[in-house]
């Protein structure tokens, strides 16, 4: 069934258009392993400083420690996290993971006219530095807009009304790409539109409440959208 194109597109990362393996097995120890040190050479910096003004505890450091332990979506660790991630991907050592259809999707969207935008629970910086230096090139030109849990969290229907409203978009007209349910729920009770990407690679648990798609050309052949051309197959 082929839906109306959307407006704007609003895409998580983590499981969507990044592998849950690349935040979970390559940018959290990255963080975890630099954090001493980046605390004790930076954490008088006053926008260091500021934001473990926002960690609760007598010992922030171990308030961190629990908080990265149990994935915890907040946005001191967030903001942390993003800082601590700037060093590796400007000298080499990290690079934002892409899945293979992603790119190609979002710049033959963005060139159709197609807004695109990020919400992710990770930072808005660290959103920018993924996606200006991902495998696939700097993506940072085709979004219009970055959102993180300084709006709200991704299980609250308020953060997607405040983002509609910040993009001037009805939200109607707006399509939310994420893997987890909970969020295209919230999405969806704020009224916009979801599909859940189902990234077998991911193990995602396909929710029936919700359209889904095996990837980025999946989307297009449901919403009427760009998808770029596949490369030719060499035949002899
Ligand atoms: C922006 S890259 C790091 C991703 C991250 O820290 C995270 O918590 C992922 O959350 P998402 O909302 O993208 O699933
Ligand atoms: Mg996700």
């Amino acid at each position: 069934m082929n839906r109306p194109r959307p407006e704007c597109i609003l895409t998580d990362i983590e499981g969507t258009t990044t592998a849950i393996a690349f935040v979970k097995d390559t940018l959290f120890p990255f963080a975890a392993a630099a954090l001493d040190g980046f605390l004790d050479a930076q954490g008088d910096d006053p926008q260091v400083a500021a934001i473990l003004a926002e960690v609760p505890g007598p010992d922030q450091r171990a308030t961190l420690r629990a908080w990265m332990a149990a994935d915890a979506k907040v946005t001191p660790l967030k903001s942390l996290q993003g800082l601590i991630w700037r060093a590796g991907y400007e000298d080499g050592r990290l690079h934002g993971h892409l899945w293979p259809d992603v790119a190609s999707c979002l710049r033959a969207w963005a060139q159709a006219g197609v807004t695109l935008a990020v919400y992710s629970s990770g930072s808005v910086p660290a959103q920018k530095l993924l996606f200006g230096h991902s495998v696939a090139g700097d993506l940072t030109p085709v979004f219009a807009g970055f959102f993180d849990t300084t709006v709200g969290t991704k299980r609250d229907p308020a953060s997607y009304a405040a983002i509609a409203a910040t993009l001037g978009i009805p939200p109607a007209d707006i399509l939310f790409l994420s893997d987890v349910a909970e969020e295209l729920d919230a999405a969806a009770a704020a009224g916009l539109r979801g599909c859940q990407l189902v990234r077998t690679a991911d193990g995602t648990q396909p929710c029936p409440r919700h359209v889904q798609a095996a990837d980025f050309p999946a989307v297009a052949r449901l919403y009427a959208l760009p998808a770029p051309v596949a490369p030719p197959v060499a035949t002899r």
